[in-house]
């Protein structure tokens, strides 16, 4: 079945069990921080595998300790759809074990 793009009340919802992610237009995004750089690059290849799992990919932004990850669906043009409220959630799940905290570090690499 296509996706089709979530209603406002739809993402609120999601967003309310999805801690740290926020809407930015029209992308769900999220800053992880971490202690080392090298735990955020090891993230990006964790996050990629699964991506290639579910076939729908997220952009990741690898900074100095931090990676955002900004996602919508292309094929419906742009918008939020379960596919990526299902990412975010499967990426949450991995993100502890390497170290991730939310938001981005205080000396301000965003
Ligand atoms: C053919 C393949 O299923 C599509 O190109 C997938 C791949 N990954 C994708 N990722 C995202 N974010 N949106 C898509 O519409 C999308 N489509």
């Amino acid at each position: 079945m296509s996706p089709r793009p979530l209603t406002p009340e739809e993402i609120d919802g999601a967003l309310a069990e999805l801690p740290g992610w926020r809407l930015a237009g029209d992308r769900l995004e999220r800053t992880y921080s971490f202690a080392r750089h090298l735990q955020a690059a090891v993230l990006v290849v964790h996050v990629a595998r699964l991506q290639d799992e579910l076939d729908h990919h997220a952009d990741l932004l690898l900074g100095y300790n931090t990676l955002r990850v900004s996602v919508n669906t292309h094929s419906v043009g742009g918008k939020v759809t379960g596919l990526d409220v299902g990412l975010a959630r499967r990426i949450e799940e991995i993100a502890p074990a390497h170290g991730a905290e939310a938001g981005a570090p205080a000396h301000g690499a965003e």
